[in-house]
């Protein structure tokens, strides 16, 4: 197959920041997805839906008249979130999920929940609502070994929380483990998972033999490939519990070429072609629209996309170091080749 034609992607874990960053940004996700889920942790983080909006107005504002894209938008939770907060953001249109970050998980998660568990009557709103909890699932626990930090979260507090809230619908987010995979399988409807191009792609040999790329650094971190094997059997997995969420985080170069890189990877801008190059190696194209399209409006209650998206079988360099007001932006794999080039059809 050197053609193929889908109804068009949606990412369902974005991060498009603010200001200069988002203006350089945001133009390369709404050039292939539909919509997105947007993350809240800018500094300080979106917690009201009101600042929610607000984000919004700012992400359409960047994107122009013409563009098409519509933010889903998140709000972040932290130890002061309310249960009339969650049924404020339940109520309105333009929130689809609130974000849970473990305090310390992440970047900019400084502000996150310190005891996830303890969160009872957010919880219990967001259960009662219906309104879906986007998990970061990683412990903080320093005890614990960076490379196990997600099996443990999902023993000490995704098990427990789901067994709590029997209603209560989650997205494990950026999954990386053959333990993530096996828990999401073993759960019902109510609990789905997002996988990036990233953790498809590479396990932790990219970021670390033959010297350390900052560019692969990302959390959760990468693993062995035993992991990574386990991801791609998910992706094409016929359940329709696994959908596409990039993660892509941009970051200033400097801040991830440094003595004490930061965790992201900037994917964005040639998302779907390495989602097409995954699955196309594995002979699974024809699972690929459900991965993209498909199975996360089905679990987000919206849907499917009407437009669609071309892809071809047509080599293109990842492009070039961006310019974002004085700073730059490296794109993951920028200046190397990917196999297929993503266009949106006319409509
Ligand atoms: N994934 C990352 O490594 N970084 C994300 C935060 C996150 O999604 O955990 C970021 O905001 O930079
Ligand atoms: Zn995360
Ligand atoms: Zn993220």
């Amino acid at each position: 197959m050197d053609e193929l034609i889908i109804r068009q992607p949606d990412d369902w874990h974005l991060h498009l920041r603010d200001g200069a960053m988002l203006d350089a940004v945001a133009g390369y996700s709404a050039r292939q997805c539909g919509r997105a889920i947007i993350m809240p942790n800018l500094v300080p983080p979106v917690t009201s839906v009101s600042e929610a909006r607000a984000y919004r107005d700012r992400i359409l504002a960047a994107l122009g008249p013409d563009s098409g894209f519509e933010p889903l938008m998140t709000l972040y939770l932290t130890d002061r979130t309310t249960a009339a907060d969650i049924e404020q953001a339940a109520a309105d249109p333009h929130v689809h999920a609130v974000k849970l970050y473990p305090a310390g998980a992440t970047t900019n998660s400084e502000n996150g929940v310190t005891d996830p568990l303890a969160i009872e009557s957010v919880l219990a709103a967001l259960e009662r609502t219906g309104l879906p909890l986007c998990v970061h699932g990683e412990v903080v626990d320093p005890a614990v070994d960076i490379f196990d930090r997600e099996a443990v979260f999902i023993e000490r507090v995704l098990k427990p929380m789901l067994e709590r809230y029997p209603s209560l619908r989650v997205v494990m987010e950026h999954i990386t483990t053959a333990q993530a995979v096996a828990f999401v399988r073993s759960q019902g409807e109510r609990l789905g998972a997002t996988i990036t191009a990233h953790h498809l792609m590479f396990n932790r040999n990219a970021m670390l033999a033959g010297g350390i790329r900052p560019h692969y650094y990302c959390l959760p971190i990468l693993k062995r490939e035993k992991h990574r094997e386990a991801l791609l059997e998910a992706a094409v997995d016929p359940s329709g519990k696994f959908f596409m969420g990039t993660d892509s985080a941009p970051h200033p170069k400097g801040a991830k070429e440094s003595a004490c890189g930061c965790a992201g990877a900037f994917t964005a801008p040639v998302a779907v072609e390495l989602y097409a190059q995954v699955f196309d190696r594995l002979g699974a194209l024809d699972r690929l629209e459900a991965f993209t399209s498909l199975n996360g409006p089905r679990f987000y209650g919206l849907p499917v996309n009407e437009r669609r998206l071309r892809l071809e079988r047509k080599a293109q360099t990842v492009p070039a170091p961006i310019d974002c007001g004085g700073d730059v932006v490296v794109p993951f794999l920028s200046g190397e080749t990917v196999d297929w080039t993503a266009t949106l059809v006319d409509e």
